[in-house]
């Protein structure tokens, strides 16, 4: 996810520096990844920890002085969760058009009345594209034009975060009974900033028809990794495999990492995204599924829509299935629905996922890496079983 993220920024052609910020302990993957990365795009990125969750705005008011140092002149911020083909350049273009070179801008998308109530609305002149009214996730429409959670802010954002932090401790400070949770470096980018600046003239909606998708259930990563391919199909065909003699057998789009090893027997896609190492053995089918680094598809094994975790092995003959959860495709501007795992004391059929266990277990079958699944019942099969 944010790889995808990460190459979009490299292509702004003044980006100086990447900054991830989040509440999470780094650990190693995410160190590994970092500095891979930091290789591959030659860019400096770096991982900012909040002490606690301080909210889309409070983590970057917390990091100001980071975002600041070199002075830039503006700055973009992506909710991580995203797929999207970041327009960022059409960002920075139409920020100057708006006629305020300090202008802030949000990039907008269309979606359909009822998914419309899950995202922040937004109400914009409809020749200046001006925020007008803004409303996160309302309980009746508003409007159709959603928040992508890609924004374009200049250092005066800051002016706006900090007159709202210094309110909040104000109140906190006047409050006569502080529940001493609360906390007024927790800031809501949405709520407590957009809100507020609607109807200002300082924030501007970029519309945009190209792809977008939320990535909040692991079960959208699948679509995700679809939007990914077909863009890779119009604007980077050399990144997806060719059908060629002596190879597998390839169906619309897919992805190969170049250590993959792949049985010329086995037939990919639509929708196959392969990872480093991973071995796929003769006869296998994988469909609308993304396989994760040094997994191991034995002979002849079925994988469909489902996440094979890193290092996993899949026994020769299993079949691993999910239910895929796509929006719906008759409605241009249907988006992925993040459904709980159960509704109504039922399990909501989903995607399958192995995922990998952290721990070392006493004792792994050969046949099976499995560390568990989501979203449908994970089973273990007997040691050395064709399974
Ligand atoms: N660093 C940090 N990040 C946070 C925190 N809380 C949430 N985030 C990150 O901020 C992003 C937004 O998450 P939420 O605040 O949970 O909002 P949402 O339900 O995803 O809705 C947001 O995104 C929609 C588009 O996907 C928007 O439509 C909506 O208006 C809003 O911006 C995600 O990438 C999430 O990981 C925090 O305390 N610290």
């Amino acid at each position: 996810m944010i790889q995808h993220q990460i190459e979009a920024c490299t292509k702004v052609p003044s980006m100086k520096e990447i900054l991830l910020v989040g509440f999470y302990q780094p650990n190693e993957a995410l160190s590994h990844f970092l500095v891979s990365a930091q290789q591959e795009f030659k860019i400096p990125i770096r991982y900012l920890q909040e002490y606690a969750a301080l909210g889309t705005g409070g983590g970057i008011y917390h990091f100001r002085d980071q975002i600041l140092s070199g002075s830039p002149e503006a700055f973009f911020v992506l909710n991580a969760d995203v797929c999207s083909e970041f327009p960022l350049l059409e960002m920075l273009a139409f920020q100057q058009q708006c006629g305020d070179p300090h202008s802030f801008v949000m990039l907008g998308t269309t979606a359909n009345r009822k998914q419309s109530l899950n995202y922040g609305c937004i109400v914009a002149n409809t020749e200046t594209c001006e925020v007008l009214h803004y409303v996160e996730k309302p309980s009746t429409f508003v409007s159709e034009i959603i928040n992508c959670g890609i924004y374009l802010f200049t250092p005066a954002i800051f002016q706006h975060i900090g007159e709202v932090f210094q309110r909040t401790q104000q109140e906190l400070l006047l409050e006569e009974s502080p529940n001493g949770w609360q906390r007024a470096e927790v800031i809501r980018l949405e709520q407590d900033i957009f809100t507020a600046l609607a109807g200002r003239g300082k924030l501007y909606v970029y519309k945009t028809d190209g792809f977008w998708s939320q990535i909040k259930s692991a079960g959208s990563a699948i679509y995700a990794s679809r939007l990914y391919l077909s863009q890779y199909s119009q604007c980077h065909p050399e990144r997806l495999a060719p059908n060629s003699l002596g190879g597998p057998t390839i169906r619309g789009n897919v992805y190969i990492h170049p250590t993959a090893s792949i049985d010329r027997s086995a037939v990919l896609g639509p929708n196959v995204s392969i990872g480093k190492g991973v071995t796929v053995g003769a006869g296998v089918r994988v469909r609308e599924s993304i396989i994760l680094h040094g997994a191991s598809l034995q002979d002849h094994t079925c994988v469909l829509n489902s996440i094979v975790g890193w290092d996993s092995t899949i026994g020769r003959w299993a079949r691993v299935e999910g239910t895929p959860s796509d929006p719906n495709p008759n409605d241009p501007y249907a988006k992925i629905d993040s459904e709980t795992l159960f509704r109504d004391g039922r399990l909501t059929p989903s995607i399958t996922i192995l995922g990998k266990c952290e721990t070392p277990r006493r004792s792994p079958g050969p046949g099976c890496g499995m560390g568990g699944s989501l979203g449908s019942p994970s089973w273990d099969f007997p040691a050395g079983s064709p399974s």
